[in-house]
């Protein structure tokens, strides 16, 4: 593998911007990611007198919208996909609920759909000078605390937010504040506690950065392709406001290094060294990506902070449990949240991937074809983050069929 490869732009920084645009009431996004959950949050935004509001798989665009909704005082059913039902929302509504939002339940108490009717200050939020105050458990999902801080500049005290719990996916609550600055908003990050000052968002240019998720696909295809391999991947930066970043430092200990270009990186292939325990809590998105590749090099990792995976587009423990054991490969939980990778006469000779509703669990598998060939089942799910997944595989040499 010689060449370079595009990524597409970064869903979490386009679905941020894309609300924070809309509250700001103007600014051009540049390389807006063609991702279908950016796609969709374009397309719910520009429409806002419909009555029913679909997101889908999209978690961002559910949690993001259940906020940005209820404070622009709309009335609808926010809804999702049978997945998105069974993926938890009541710390987001609970929170909106003491803020003004009156929103109901339409299925399971709980989870999606939500009806959504309005919002209503109350005299004492209304009249009260100080910062609105809440306490949000932050073990569950980052996405409700983003979704709150962006709307928190336009309360009229603004917001604090004090975390309890083991505090997920933190360089996503990071680049949440990191965006709304970029946007006016005053906001501040003191560790437990995270504020978003009252303020009017100004409408601001911005030009997404591609996507580090998508980017830990082209890392596992270096890792495993022949010798003197690399690759090229244009639009990512050395200064990234993702946590999934983090995947520079991951594939260090698995055979990968990276070295930063004036536009992008280039990643070259290297020797593989050590097992090593590799902390999830920042970045659930790489877990199956790590998981897949520390198999296929028989490195046995042990992966940690994994909890947030068990209610994410599918279980993708479980999912990953059950698709390597296809391959020879393990993912045992030792003791409670460490989980090992462990190979036994690890093998590609054909296998079919199920993929669970999980683009996730297409693109982290994809790469063994180096290895074999192999079957993807219903390829089309990497549409939600990497529409051109496919073609840009065949583009680097894979026969995609
Ligand atoms: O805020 C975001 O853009 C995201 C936060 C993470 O979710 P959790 O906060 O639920 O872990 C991540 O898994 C998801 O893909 C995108
Ligand atoms: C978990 C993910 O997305 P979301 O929670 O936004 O659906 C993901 O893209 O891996």
């Amino acid at each position: 593998m010689r060449g370079t490869a595009q990524l597409p732009a970064s869903k979490s920084e386009s679905n941020r911007a894309l609300i924070l645009q809309a509250l700001a009431g103007g600014g051009t996004l540049s390389n807006l990611s063609d991702a279908n959950d950016t796609q969709l949050m374009q397309r719910l935004l520009s429409d806002p007198a419909a009555a029913e509001v679909d997101a889908e798989d999209a978690g961002t665009v559910m949690r993001f919208l259940t906020a940005y909704l209820a404070i622009t005082n709309r009335h609808a059913l926010l809804t999702g996909t049978a997945r998105m039902q069974e993926r938890p929302i009541g710390i987001l509504v609970d929170a909106l609920r003491q803020l003004g939002a009156e929103i109901e339940y339409a299925g399971q108490d709980g989870y999606p759909p939500l009806r959504l009717r309005g919002w209503h200050y109350t005299e004492t939020s209304s009249e009260a000078e100080e910062m609105a105050e809440l306490t949000v458990r932050g073990d569950i999902s980052s996405q409700y605390i983003s979704a709150l801080l962006m709307i928190g500049t336009t309360l009229p005290h603004g917001l604090r937010l004090h975390l309890t719990g083991k505090v997920g996916s933190r360089p996503y609550i990071r680049m949440t504040l990191a965006l709304m600055q970029h946007f006016g908003g005053n906001c501040r990050d003191l560790g437990t506690v995270v504020e978003a000052r009252p303020g009017q968002y100004q409408p601001t240019d911005y030009t997404i950065e591609s996507d580090w998720s998508a980017a830990s696909y082209w890392y596992t295809m270096v890792a495993l392709a022949p010798a003197g391999s690399w690759i090229q991947l244009p639009g990512l930066r050395r200064y990234s406001w993702q946590g999934d970043q983090a995947i520079v430092s991951i594939m260090e200990k698995l055979g990968v290094t990276t070295e930063y270009l004036t536009d992008g990186v280039r990643l070259m292939q290297t020797a593989v060294t050590e097992p090593f325990t590799q902390d999830f809590t920042d970045c659930p998105d790489l877990a199956q990506t790590v998981a897949v590749v520390a198999a296929a090099l028989q490195v046995p990792v042990l992966m940690t902070g994994l909890e947030s995976l068990r209610i994410k587009e599918t279980d993708r423990i479980f999912a990953l449990q059950t698709e390597l054991a296809n391959f020879g490969a393990f993912l045992t939980e030792e003791s409670e949240g460490h989980f090992r990778v462990s190979t036994d006469n690890f093998h590609v000779s054909g296998q079919t991937v199920a993929t669970y509703h999980d683009h996730r669990m297409a693109m982290a598998f994809a790469p063994l074809a180096l290895r074999g060939p192999l079957t993807i089942e219903a390829p089309q799910v990497v549409r939600k983050s990497y529409p051109q997944f496919w073609a840009e595989l065949e583009k680097a040499g894979f026969s995609v069929e």
